[in-house]
């Protein structure tokens, strides 16, 4: 079992902000706190201008939080919304509840809906998954419709009104203004922290490259349905916040809402901290300040949003945030080096001596599988890999290799037969359970998030090392334990793509990397997390002879470590000198296994697959 996560530097750093930004954070805290007392004491009309905008922004962020982390383009936001409004203006109008007792009751109501639609919706996904949650805000539209004695029908209802400040308080203003402007406030901070938090790569990572993220161990499904509760319950509480600023009714809540929150959050950028609220502020806003004719508005609203969406893909702040970034050099250009000549010398080879009788850690047993109604592509298959043995997995293209690697590594269930690690049946386990136990593994096509630095990949292969991620996320960079784990986690990655060779590259984009530095970023993430077997999927694939003789050097290198590895590959004269046993996979089934020497020299082989 790989050790204990070491969450040295003992002592937490210090907040991550240099004097001049914590200077400019508070000055912004400021200007946003004065401009709040400045609403609260106006006049009603700017008032609800600001805290509709606000009310939208916080709704805007709940749909970034998941479109933009997560990829689930939710359509349900406005029937959350609806919700959390139409059950404070009944329940706090027709039976006198409290409305700060209806705030824990709508944050918890709607959370709860939201995983539930959450956990049903998230069977699909694209198009499909906006399909269904979109069907979730037509069904509680017409019901609000069609409930007239409850809801009002279309006319609506009449929301209630917010309580007052008490005597020594009123020199605040109006109440509301503070408590909507503070719940954005909070809304903002909430994803400000996750953003800033080790939950922020491995959402990306779930977005881009799940099974990445599965095999660092994270349950995929589980993290989203409850970020689609924690946005469920976000929307539900603009609800909240809107039943007080006047009537709620259908119209303000029905798919074209969802619709108009997805255009604020493309407009502003998707993905960003503040670009959703930018994105509110101009689509709601918008009418009142460009006061001409009403359908000579909807055209221009409608051409504008249309060129800012087609014409910046990441949003009016999106665009900001790289200028800015450009101009302070963050934002490397591409890489202009050759793989090769990026590449930095081997690490030397130790001695891989090869335990001959260790105990067997990975074993199949007579594994049947095939991909839905299809043919079998793995029939009765065994294989038993020795512990610190580098064991290889050859075979024509289709063989099955693959496949065999996804039913160890627990992307597939086989229908019938074994799967042990060390000892251990996994073969009904997930494959974040199967990390649990040590497995970790690598991917034909690497499986990273272009976005990220290949420090923040790796650092996706430390999920199930580091404890409560998860858990700590909305209040990481405010907690000693998440600044120290952060740290302890950054200084890992860094050190993991040293070792591998990737040093040089742990703060550019993985967009910007060559493709040899992919495939170590990728071996990098398995290794960090100090794993007891490593499946790699073809691991040789693109390089060039230079990169394949460095891979084979840290192969090598891990074995000594006494890490046992299969290795899938075609490329037979880098695999042969490191395996100390190699199996022969032909249209699903092994057709032999032994030393590499025995492979080479059997005629079925060399008929078959070296095609001699
Ligand atoms: N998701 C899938 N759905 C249906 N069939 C699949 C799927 N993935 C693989 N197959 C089929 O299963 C068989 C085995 O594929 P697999 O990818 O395991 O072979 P492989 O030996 O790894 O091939 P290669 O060396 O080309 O990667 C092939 O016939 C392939 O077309």
């Amino acid at each position: 079992m790989a050790p204990a996560f070491d969450t040295q530097p003992v002592t937490a750093p210090r907040l991550r902000v240099g004097r001049w930004r914590a200077a400019g954070l508070l000055a912004v805290l400021i200007a946003y706190l004065a401009a709040t007392a400045y609403v609260a004491h106006t006049d009603l009309g700017l008032q609800s201008l600001v805290l509709v905008a606000a009310v939208f922004g916080i709704l805007a962020i709940s749909l970034d939080l998941v479109a933009g982390m997560l990829g689930l383009y939710s359509l349900g936001q406005g029937g959350f919304f609806g919700i959390g409004a139409y059950a404070t203006t009944i329940l706090a109008n027709d039976y006198g509840w409290n409305v700060f007792g209806l705030l824990a009751l709508v944050l918890a109501a709607t959370g709860l809906i939201g995983m539930a639609v959450g956990a049903m919706s998230l069977r699909v996904s694209g198009l499909y998954f906006a399909i269904t949650t979109f069907i979730f805000t037509l069904v509680l539209t017409v019901l609000a419709t069609d409930m007239v004695t409850v809801t009002g029908g279309l006319q609506g209802l009449l929301g209630p009104a917010f309580p007052d400040f008490p005597t020594n308080l009123e020199w605040l203003g109006t109440p509301l203004v503070w408590c909507i402007m503070l719940a954005l406030l909070a809304c903002l901070g909430l994803v400000w922290n996750i953003r800033h938090s080790p939950l922020y790569p491995i959402l990306l990572s779930i977005r881009d490259a799940e099974p990445f993220a599965e095999a660092a161990g994270a349950r995929t499904a589980a993290i989203k349905v409850g970020i689609f509760g924690v946005s469920a319950a976000m929307a539900g509480g603009a609800g909240w916040l809107f039943s007080f600023l006047g009537v709620v009714s259908p119209s303000q809540f029905d798919w074209s809402v969802s619709l108009n929150v997805l255009v604020m959050v493309l407009i502003g950028g998707i993905n960003t901290s503040v670009g959703p609220v930018v994105g509110a502020m101009f689509v709601s806003m918008f009418p009142n300040v460009v006061n001409i004719n009403p359908w000579l508005q909807e055209i221009v609203y409608g051409a504008l949003s249309i060129l800012a969406i087609t014409l910046l893909p990441d949003g009016v702040v999106g665009i900001a945030r790289r200028a800015l970034a450009r101009r302070a050099g963050e934002i490397a250009p591409a890489a202009d080096a050759a793989p090769d000549e990026a590449l930095p010398a081997a690490p030397t080879v130790a001695s891989a001596a090869s335990p001959k009788d260790s105990e067997v850690i990975v074993e199949c047993r007579g594994i049947e599988f095939g991909y839905g109604l299809g043919p079998k592509v793995l029939r009765n298959v065994d294989l038993a890999v020795r512990r610190g043995h580098i064991h290889g997995l050859i075979g024509p293209n289709g063989s099955g290799k693959s496949t065999l690697a996804n039913v160890i590594s627990g992307r597939l269930t086989p229908h019938a037969g074994e799967v042990l690690l060390k000892g251990t049946r996994v073969d009904g386990m997930p494959a974040s359970s199967r990390s649990r136990l040590g497995l970790r593994r690598t991917f034909q096509a690497a499986q990273l998030v272009k976005e990220l630095t290949p420090t923040q990949n790796v650092m996706v292969g430390l999920f199930d090392r580091v404890p409560r991620i998860v858990g700590r996320a909305p209040l990481w960079p405010m907690l000693a334990s998440g600044r120290r784990d952060l740290a302890a986690m950054q200084r890992r990655a860094s050190e993991a793509l040293g070792l591998v060779g990737a040093g040089d590259w742990t703060s550019r984009q993985v967009a910007d990397v060559p493709h040899g530095i992919e495939q170590l970023t990728q071996l990098a993430s398995v290794c960090v997390a100090g794993p007891d077997i490593i499946v790699l999927d073809e691991p040789a694939t693109g390089l060039s002879a230079k990169e394949v003789r460095h891979l084979a050097a840290i192969l090598a290198n891990l074995k000594t470590q006494g890490v046992t590895m299969i290795i899938i590959e075609h490329q037979t004269r880098f695999l042969f000198p490191l395996c100390d046993r190699v199996t022969v996979l032909n249209a699903g089934e092994v057709i032999l296994t032994g030393s590499a020497a025995e492979v080479r020299a059997d005629p079925v082989v060399r008929q078959v697959y070296l095609g001699e």
